[in-house]
């Protein structure tokens, strides 16, 4: 039986903390190996690395997830006992209904809602000295995501919630007062979607059916259940809060085209749908989530290392995602390296692998990746700006990370260009990504 290379560090809970996203790829160069073992919070955790332990990691016959995410990541980022934290057929069930969000009619209706909201910031922009992008970014997305989920949000409430959006994300990596702050955030952003519930329930707020806000509402769980307007709460955040985290991507995807220029001129070409090839490797090289967490179903062996059962298992998102094997020259931002790509679900996990309906892959992926195009159509050419001196440094240690500045744009000037109707949906026809149940390729 091969033996399992040990971190020297007796408890490495505080070492995650310190190095931040590097934290499990800095190990397993150090091993030389896809697989470890660390202490963390006192308990031995079994640490995987790179596409073929991900393969491992989201087979669910293997694995639950129930027990692991931390009581602090659920209490800011995702709330407690939600979809990410359930498994068989009750995470089925409740990841059906997120899905049933995901279909073609409710993505264009999102693009379009945020086509309109990147046109009317861009006015508004033309009047101010300068926009802070990243902070910008999470208003649009914010009232962009709740018209679209049938969440009634006042003028006066805009900055607030995005901000408190924001901070439940922000919250997870922090300790002391960033953690605080995610944590109250978390709690006004519950109460304020409990009232929503409540109020479509009784029906005293009309919802289109099949909106988000309806579907979630009315929601049958496993057991035939309405979900209690708490977990109903929760889980309408998660269909919301993770659309206003996407400004953190067009943050870097900003940063990159200021580093890249060179990219705006193909990114112009409407024979090329270079946009897709960029964003992938916005979503490759900056870094968002940095590793996953599930508990060992039952004792397995897997290349003669063994999975004791009730045993934490990470999976490396961050150091997969520049594993030389797959990716050459990791730390190059290259976006032509996704031509080659097979779209295989293992290697390339920026918001989880494997299946979405069987599996706990992100939910909002596809969302994700055509928010950000538009995004990128609208940086390059709905808008002309300039970007002065500022600190664009994005601290690894930190999770979640971002440009120190926000990323400043002044002189905005907006173009009347741009991509910024609603994008063309991807045709229907991948085999595989339908076998995946994949959004895109239901019809
Ligand atoms: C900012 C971009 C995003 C990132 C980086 C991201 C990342 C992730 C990650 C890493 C997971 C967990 C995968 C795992 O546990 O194995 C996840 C799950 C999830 N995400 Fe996202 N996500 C993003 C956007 C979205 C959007 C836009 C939505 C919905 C509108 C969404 C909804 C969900 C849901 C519901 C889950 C739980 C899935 C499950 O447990 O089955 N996410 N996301």
């Amino acid at each position: 039986m091969p033996k399992i290379f040990r971190d020297p560090s007796f408890d490495s809970t505080l070492d995650v903390l310190r190095e931040g996203y590097p934290f499990l790829y800095n190990r397993s160069q150090r091993f030389d190996s896809d697989i470890f073992q660390i202490r963390l919070m006192g308990l031995p955790a079994i640490c995987l690395h790179g596409a073929e332990a991900a393969e491992l990691f989201y087979n669910p016959k293997l694995f639950i997830r129930k027990g692991a995410v931390p009581r602090r990541v659920q209490t800011t980022l995702m709330g407690v006992d939600a979809i990410q934290t359930r498994d068989n057929g009750e995470h089925r069930c409740r990841k059906e209904m997120f899905m049933a969000l995901m279909g073609p009619a409710s993505r264009e209706r999102l693009m379009s809602l945020l086509a309109g909201e990147w046109q009317r910031y861009a006015h508004r922009w033309e009047q101010l000295d300068k926009v802070v992008l990243f902070r910008e970014a999470q208003e649009i997305l914010c009232r962009a995501a709740c018209a679209w989920a049938e969440v009634p949000l006042a003028e006066d409430e805009v900055s607030k919630r995005a901000r408190d959006f924001g901070d439940m994300v922000d919250g997870f990596g922090g300790v002391g007062p960033r953690h605080w702050r995610g944590k109250q955030a978390r709690s006004r952003g519950e109460k304020w979607m409990r009232s929503i519930i409540r109020a479509i329930r009784k029906g005293k707020l009309p919802v289109r059916e099949g909106s988000p806000a309806h579907t979630v509402a009315w929601y049958r769980d496993a057991d035939g259940e309405l979900l209690d307007v708490q977990m109903a709460a929760i889980e309408l955040l998660n269909a919301t809060r993770p659309i206003v985290a996407i400004a953190t991507y067009i943050t870097f995807a900003a940063l990159a085209l200021h580093e890249h220029p060179a990219y705006r001129q193909l990114l112009r070409n409407p024979a090329d749908d270079y946009a897709e090839v960029f964003v992938q490797e916005v979503r490759r090289y900056f870094p968002f989530t940095p590793f996953v967490g599930a508990i060992v179903r039952e004792d397995f062996t897997w290349h003669g290392f063994q999975f004791p059962k009730g045993t934490m298992v990470l999976l490396d998102v961050y150091g997969t995602n520049r594993d030389e094997r797959q990716w050459p020259d990791p730390e190059v931002f290259w976006p032509e390296r996704f031509r080659q790509w097979q779209d295989n679900p293992y290697d390339f996990i920026p918001q989880g692998g494997g299946e979405y309906l069987t599996g706990h892959r992100c939910a909002g992926e596809w969302i994700t990746i055509e928010a950000m195009k538009q995004a990128v159509a609208f940086l390059n050419d709905g808008i002309r700006y300039d970007v002065p001196a500022q600190d664009l440094y994005y601290d690894l240690t930190r999770m979640p990370t971002l440009p120190a500045s926000g990323f400043v744009l002044t002189n905005v000037r907006a173009t009347g260009k741009g991509a910024l109707a609603a994008l063309p949906m991807p045709a229907a026809g991948s085999e595989k990504a339908a076998a995946m149940g994949c959004p895109f390729h239901k019809g």
